[in-house]
């Protein structure tokens, strides 16, 4: 879609082309402890763009830029809804998160807790469902199989956090014997974890009471 001249001017220069990839930046609010300190902002969004200044004269623009008390909803609405559409349309799609320690990255992916919104995924599990119960209800399609895993990288290690009782063990990334990066959810779980973690899926399903009664795999719910 073409920018308006008002739009370069807002900073949203990058949407006069069409990109695959496109970068968020979100500014957290000061944590307790850091107001108690007397810790002050040196990142602000300008009003109405997708530019931040920092430290006030310098100035960066991105594809979106969320100022402290943008909503989990704001930010999932505008960055990743789009890409669940597309990825249910046959696409790939990648989020990641990237910043220093303590930025936000867990609390946007994951959520902050009781009271908050959901984070990331627990908004693409609702999507992803009810974009396939549209599409079963209007016959576009018979049948929706979903799979999931859920690892971290961190510290060079892979982990597996669907499969909470050995989450500490790091999992080995394999290559097949034409050098291609081998599915190591499945080669280096054996089948017993493979059940252990079909239990925790389980587990995690009735806990989020909106999974309720989905396909997931080839089991109903
Ligand atoms: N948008 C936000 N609104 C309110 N609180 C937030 C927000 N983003 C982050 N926080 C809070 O800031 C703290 C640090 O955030 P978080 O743990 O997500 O950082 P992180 O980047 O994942 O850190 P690490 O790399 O160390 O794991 C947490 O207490 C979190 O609840």
């Amino acid at each position: 879609m073409p920018s308006s001249e008002a739009d370069v001017k807002q900073g949203k220069s990058s949407r006069i082309f069409e990109v695959n990839i496109q970068v968020a930046v979100r500014i957290r609010p000061l944590l307790p402890k850091e107001l108690l300190r007397h810790h002050c902002e040196c990142v602000k969004v300008i009003p109405g763009s997708a530019q931040v200044t920092v430290n006030p004269d310098r100035l960066f623009t991105f594809d979106h830029a969320f100022g402290p008390s943008a909503s989990q909803d704001e930010v999932y609405r505008a960055c990743i809804q789009p890409m669940v559409r597309s990825l249910l349309d046959g696409y790939n799609a990648t989020v990641f998160c990237y910043g220093e320690t303590g930025s936000g990255k867990t609390y946007t992916i994951s959520g902050g807790g009781q009271d908050d919104e959901g984070g990331i995924i627990e908004h693409v599990a609702r999507d992803v469902f009810g974009y396939l119960d549209e599409k079963l209800k209007s016959n576009e399609i018979d049948v929706a199989t979903v799979h999931m895993s859920y690892l971290e990288l961190y510290m060079e290690e892979v982990r597996d956090l669907l499969d909470l009782p050995t989450n500490q063990k790091g999992l080995n990334v394999r290559d097949d014997i034409n050098g291609n990066t081998a599915d190591f959810s499945l080669s280096a779980l054996k089948l017993k974890d493979e059940l252990n973690k079909c239990k925790v899926i389980h587990n995690w399903i009735n806990q989020n009471s909106f999974l309720r009664n989905k396909t997931i795999g080839h089991g109903e719910y």
